[in-house]
């Protein structure tokens, strides 16, 4: 009986629904395994994870089973390796399991299946799979595999049993969404499982956004507390380790280590990768985004940048007669240091022509904030009739501060395909501008240097929707709105919970009563890549219609 079995971690960037690719993708990987035993794919690597409701479809369930089976067969030769697929045992069955494949020569040689289908923050595994009987070890080269699907690794149990089947090695294939402190309790679950048993653990997690998830990767093996191997963030790779098996015990040898980035570089990775993958995997390569000579937008410019590179993207200044020159400067030096395509258009005549338009409606009525929604309005406009006629997609630049207190113009700045920054808050903002001027993701696209410039980041944020305004004429300073804002968002405090922390209470009820009533607002908005631990999306779901004021 063999006492090494070669084991590669394959991090890979796969697209729901698209069978052919992923399969090409992991046909390719097991070309390149050199002389690994199995190669290990993340969660439904041949699928694509999330699948959501497509699940509930019989024909995407049959293609994958169908495309499972031709893949099995064209792996014939070389490695063994487990692939993730929704799978029916029998014909008929209501909903699938969530399951990995061990494919070796030419068949289907093994199955585990999913115990715990998560159910909280963005997963809802419950409504489209069912969960498997504890799965038992599968069979490779005299070893025994305990496979353990992604949650599955989260709780005890499922690792005790394949332990007690007599397994060697814990296998942990994941779709493992990014959000912060994320890194930690996946090491934590891992070292908890690998110390209880005594078993090394490989842990193997996706890269690559899907809608508003990004997946980080950083797969990793674990032999106790020691790390074995670790993949890096963000990107694509192998790594191969050694199981070694003793009378006495299993071990894990060889393995490289990548190293992480952590805080603002972590955040920016992901906000780089959500947009890359969102505009790439929708079939879009350009886009197009207004730039103000605010931070927001000279942010996401320089993310795009970073992530499609500066020929495909584009900014245009939209003047008004409120727009100062400073503004006009700072924008023009931001497009330069990206190197982008930089268009002015000013919006006066469309601000004169429309208020012609509806003057006799108007008549007698001042001037408010339906004028400065119009300024917005005519901007989202002539943004979105760039993108219809250039074909880029139409980015928006809301941070998390904003889109909470429904400080924008519906169908005005609103407007746009994807929002890179939905779920970062406005000091959060500041503290990422500052960090790309003095370093950036060695895979970004953009350049080194200054791209956010200096006054932009030290100017009062102002709209610039009427003469001589500034955020703070109508919200709070940021600092204290975001420290309110993550009580009441992030961990759900009540109104005197959060005055209690030495905010005015008056403050904090005004500061919830706009976050509740703009829900409808958020509920219209375009997603962005999730970075928080509750993002405005599928982890917090209030209703819309809401008298709750405690
Ligand atoms: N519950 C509900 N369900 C569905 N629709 C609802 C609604 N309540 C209002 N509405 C509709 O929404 C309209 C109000 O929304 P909207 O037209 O957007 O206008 P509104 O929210 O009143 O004003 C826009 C706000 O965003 C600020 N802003 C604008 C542009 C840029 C920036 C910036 O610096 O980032 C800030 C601006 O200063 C102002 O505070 C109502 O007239 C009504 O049509
Ligand atoms: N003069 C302008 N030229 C081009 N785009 C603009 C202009 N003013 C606003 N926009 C677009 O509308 C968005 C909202 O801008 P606004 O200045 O009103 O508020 P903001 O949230 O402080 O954003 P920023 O920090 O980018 O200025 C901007 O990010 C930008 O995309
Ligand atoms: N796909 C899953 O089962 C993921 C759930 C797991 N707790 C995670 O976030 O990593």
């Amino acid at each position: 009986m063999a006492d090494i079995l070669k084991l590669a971690l394959v991090q890979l960037n796969q697209v729901v629904g698209d069978l052919e690719g992923n399969a090409e993708r992991i046909l390719k990987a097991q070309a390149e395994a050199g002389d690994a035993d199995l190669l290990v794919t993340p969660e439904l690597s041949l699928s694509g994870y999330p699948p959501e409701d497509l699940v509930l479809r019989t024909s995407y369930v049959a293609a994958c089973r169908r495309r499972a089976e031709e893949l099995a067969e064209a792996m014939r030769d070389g490695p063994a390796v487990l692939v993730g697929c929704p799978w029916c045992d029998e014909d008929g069955a209501a909903h699938p399991y969530n399951a990995v494949l061990l494919m070796d020569r030419g068949r289907i040689r093994g199955i585990a299946r999913k115990v715990h289908l998560p159910d909280y923050g963005p997963f809802d595994e419950p409504r489209t799979f069912v969960s498997g009987p504890g799965p038992q070890p599968m069979e490779l080269r005299g070893f025994k595999l305990g496979v353990m699907v992604c949650e599955d690794m989260w709780f005890p149990e499922v690792s005790r049993s394949l332990k007690e089947a007599g397994a060697d090695v814990l296998i942990a294939p994941h779709g493992s969404p990014f959000r912060k402190g994320v890194k930690r309790e996946r090491r934590e679950h891992a070292e908890n499982r690998a110390g209880e048993t005594g078993l090394p653990l490989i842990f193997v997690n996706q890269v690559g956004g899907q809608d508003e998830l990004i997946f980080d990767g950083g797969s990793f093996a674990v032999d106790g507390s020691h790390m074995a191997s670790s993949l890096p963030l963000y990107r694509k790779g192998t790594d191969i380790v050694t199981l070694r098996r003793s009378e006495e015990k299993r071990s894990l040898e060889g393995g490289k280590r990548a190293s992480w980035p952590e805080d603002e570089a972590l955040v920016y990775g992901a906000l780089l990768t959500g947009t890359r993958d969102y505009v790439r995997k929708s079939g879009f390569s350009q886009v197009v985004l207004g730039l103000s000579g605010g931070i927001d937008s000279a942010l996401v410019a320089a993310i795009a940048v970073d992530a499609l590179g500066a020929e495909n993207v584009h900014c245009v200044r939209l003047p008004s007669r409120y727009t100062s020159e400073s503004s006009m400067t700072d924008a023009e030096a931001c497009a330069k240091a990206l190197g982008v395509r930089m268009d002015t258009i000013p919006i006066e005549p469309g601000v004169e022509a429309l208020s012609g338009m509806l003057s006799e409606v108007f008549a007698a009525r001042p001037p408010d904030l339906t004028e400065e929604n119009l300024q917005s309005r005519l901007r989202g406009t002539a943004l979105m009739a760039i993108s219809n006629k250039l074909g880029s997609m139409m980015l928006t630049t809301g941070n998390k501060s904003e889109m909470a207190v429904g400080y924008a113009t519906l169908y005005g700045d609103m407007n746009g395909g994807y929002n890179p920054l939905k779920d970062v808050y406005k000091v959060e903002v500041f503290a990422l501008a500052r960090w790309r001027n003095q370093a950036k993701p060695s895979w970004a696209l953009g350049p080194d240097g200054v791209v956010v410039p200096e006054s932009v980041l030290t100017k009062p944020p102002s709209a610039e929707l009427r003469d001589d305004q500034t955020d703070q004429d109508s919200l709070p300073p940021y600092d204290v709105l975001d420290a309110i804002l993550r009580g009441l968002i992030e961990e759900e405090a009540g109104v005197t919970e959060i005055a209690a922390r030495g905010f005015d209470e008056a403050l904090v009820k005004r500061v919830q009563t706009m976050l509740f009533r703009a829900e409808y607002k958020r509920r219209q908005s375009a997603p962005g890549p999730k970075v928080s631990v509750r993002y405005f999306g599928r982890d917090r779901r209030y209703p819309i219609v809401n008298r709750f004021e405690g």
